[in-house]
């Protein structure tokens, strides 16, 4: 049997990893929307569930996380939904929607729309729901998910560009944040030639003239498309239909995106190019890229500079990815000879901004995405995927999730719970809870590694071990990023076994290093303290501790003994249970040698107290003994 480290391939998120995979737009572009049939929906549950139970006691928050029993129960149809019988879900709509999204989130939980709170008004408002809805003028920030208390479980754009949420801050409190990526691409596109083709033949300036009663048929001599050579930068879903319709302008379109695939480049006739020969070769640029880090200002003094003279720009993406005071100069200076702005770095601008003002400059106020159809498009979009996550379904378009697909969750779904009791075990054998620093998972599977996605059963493992030791409340958006926070460095590793490869998992093993146990028999010989289980008909089991076979179902509460290997042990301890009325689920015992020692687990339903506890540690056979609490 060969152990293999799990590559980050399978698993996209390693403790070198940033906090959470935040989506990438190249990955984002390709994402589809996943359609759930009534079985999968509710194993999907498992995940999101979760988050839906973040501001919930540590028992409740177990409890969301549903057993494969109680998953069961809800694969039957959608409607039998336990949160539709729970008050409804609450929803804040900051800014305006189509009224079909409106319909459906209304179908679902109750709707507030306040379309123009301050930005302390929605702090002050916020802690009243389970959901917000915004688009680009709604400021998400770190204070608001602060006000939140942990109420606030969806944050929906109602749109594409995220750069108005805190994603940090929502992965910090747990908090899905989902997008609408696809709804609005066409819109943007056409605002785009419409301000490409508007632009080249002064339409807007020459419309002003005519109606201060002019009439300038020189002034407003325009430049053609045909034959020029437009730069896309950004090669994604609204930029590839920029390029789509500017080739039947009879452009010659060149487009820069790192992380574009060329082969849907080239099935467009577009060439892919670096960014400096993109901008120094182009007539016309025209900007689709996401406002990060990277882009922020990356039109700058020195990128103008590089431009031909008398080029054109066209920004529908983000004001902040052009230094706006550089393009004024550029402007002036006649590098570039005209610029079409749909977005600008602070919105609205100043009434007197010198880039707005510009003659040179056509502006319209934010409205790539502003059609009837796509607004309609977009409301349905985001209420979808905020239902979605309100119900405990994953969704497609989440930005700071993991995307686990369904069938990849339905396969998983009697693992997780065993992940997570697996984890509630280890560290309460841990002696001094909080002095956890390493822990190893030890997955037996006969699938390789880039078959075996487990991002989900390390998010259950992290949150047993780390909940019944802190207030965190844990979820798959944040537990990583809490682990890491905690010092907790979680490694993982695939043990190739044997089995049927149907089932993706044969045992998971939960090691903890470097710290003491309250059960010697649980350390293996390196030290570290070691249980494994396994899901047996659709149950959790507990199958080895330390170095000793087991066999108990993790229901209820669970007592490991160590005691000589003797007659009588198991009806020494049944009977103080049962003087106690504590009732034995299940039993098992194995031991190492003959008559020397063995370890004993015994599952109980209720569990005993204390003085039942002392009884059993009374009896002279047994050596050490700990109560767990599944
Ligand atoms: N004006 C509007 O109303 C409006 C409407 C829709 C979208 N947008 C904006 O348009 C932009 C594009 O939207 P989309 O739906 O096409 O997104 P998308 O994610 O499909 O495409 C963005 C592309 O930019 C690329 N990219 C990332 N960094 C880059 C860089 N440094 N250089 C070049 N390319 C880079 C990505 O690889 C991706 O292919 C976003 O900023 C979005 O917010 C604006
Ligand atoms: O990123 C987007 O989707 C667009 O910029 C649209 O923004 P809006 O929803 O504020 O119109």
């Amino acid at each position: 049997m060969a152990a293999t480290s799990i590559s980050s391939a399978t698993n996209k998120l390693t403790d070198q990893s940033p906090p959470l995979p935040l989506h990438t737009t190249a990955a984002r572009s390709s994402a589809t929307r996943l359609s759930f049939t009534n079985s999968s929906i509710s194993l999907q549950k498992l995940a999101i569930s979760a988050s839906s139970t973040n501001q919930s006691s540590r028992g409740s928050a177990v409890s969301a996380l549903k057993t494969a029993r109680e998953s069961e129960q809800a694969s039957k149809p959608r409607n039998s939904d336990p949160a539709e019988k729970s008050p409804k879900p609450t929803v804040l709509v900051s800014e305006k929607l189509g009224e079909a999204g409106l319909d459906l989130l209304r179908s679902y939980g109750n709707v507030e729309c306040l379309y123009s709170l301050s930005p302390e008004d929605l702090c002050a408002k916020i802690g009243e729901f389970d959901a917000l809805i915004v688009r680009s003028g709604t400021k998400v920030t770190r204070q608001v998910f602060e006000a939140a208390k942990g109420k606030l479980k969806v944050v929906g754009r109602a749109g594409v560009g995220i750069d108005n949420v805190d994603l940090q801050a929502a992965t910090e409190f747990g908090c899905l944040v989902v997008n609408a990526p696809t709804a609005n691409t066409i819109a943007a596109a056409e605002h785009g030639i419409a301000l490409l083709a508007g632009m080249a033949r002064n339409v807007a300036q020459a419309d002003a003239s005519m109606k201060a009663g002019e009439w300038q048929r020189t002034k407003y001599v325009g430049v053609s498309l045909v034959g020029k050579t437009l730069a896309i930068m950004g090669f994604g879903k609204v930029g590839s239909e920029v390029a789509r319709r500017a080739k039947g302008l009879g452009m010659h379109v060149i487009a820069h995106d790192p992380y574009a695939p060329a082969d849907r480049a080239r099935a467009l006739g577009v060439e892919l190019v670096s960014f400096d020969q993109a901008i120094s070769t182009a007539d016309f640029v025209s900007l689709h890229m996401p406002l990060t880090p990277t882009t922020n200002k990356i039109f700058n003094d020195a990128t103008f500079a590089k431009m031909k003279k008398g080029v054109r720009i066209i920004n529908v993406a983000r004001g902040g990815v052009i230094d706006e005071d550089a393009l004024v100069r550029a402007l002036d200076e006649g590098i570039v000879a005209q610029a079409a702005l749909d977005v600008f770095t602070k919105e609205p601008p100043s009434k007197d901004s010198k880039l707005v003002q510009h003659e040179n400059v056509t502006v319209t106020p934010h409205l790539g995405a502003s059609t009837k159809e796509a607004q309609e498009g977009v409301a349905v979009e985001i209420a979808e995927a905020v239902v979605g996550a309100l119900r405990g379904e994953l969704s497609a378009t989440a930005v700071n999730a993991p995307m686990v697909p369904p069938e990849v969750m339905s396969e998983l779904a009697p693992y997780v719970t065993l992940a997570e009791k697996l984890g509630r075990l280890a560290v309460q054998l841990a002696a001094g809870g909080s002095g956890i620093q390493s822990v190893k998972v030890v997955y037996g599977s006969s699938r390789d590694s880039d078959n075996l996605d487990t991002r989900l059963l390390r998010a259950m493992i992290v949150k047993g071990i780390i909940e019944p030791i802190s207030d965190a409340h844990i979820n798959l958006v944040n537990a990583d990023f809490i682990a890491k926070q905690k010092g907790l460095r979680i490694s993982e590793e695939k043990l190739a076994v044997d089995s049927s490869p149907d089932s993706p998992i044969d045992s998971v093993q939960v090691q903890i290093s470097n710290v003491g146990s309250k059960l010697e028999s649980a350390l293996l010989e390196n030290g570290n303290i070691s249980i494994e289980g396994r899901v047996k008909d659709g149950m959790p089991h507990l199958t080895r501790v330390g170095a000793f076979s087991v066999d108990v179902s993790l229901e209820g509460n669970l007592i490991l003994c160590r005691q000589v290997d003797q007659p009588g042990m198991i009806g020494t301890v049944g009977n103080i249970l049962g003087e106690s009325n504590v009732n034995v689920s299940f039993m098992s015992v194995s031991r190492t040698v003959k008559r020397v020692k063995a370890i004993m687990a015994i599952g109980v339903d209720e569990a005993p107290d204390k003085e039942t506890l002392k009884k059993i540690g009374e009896v002279p056979a047994i050596e050490e003994f700990v109560f767990l609490d599944l």
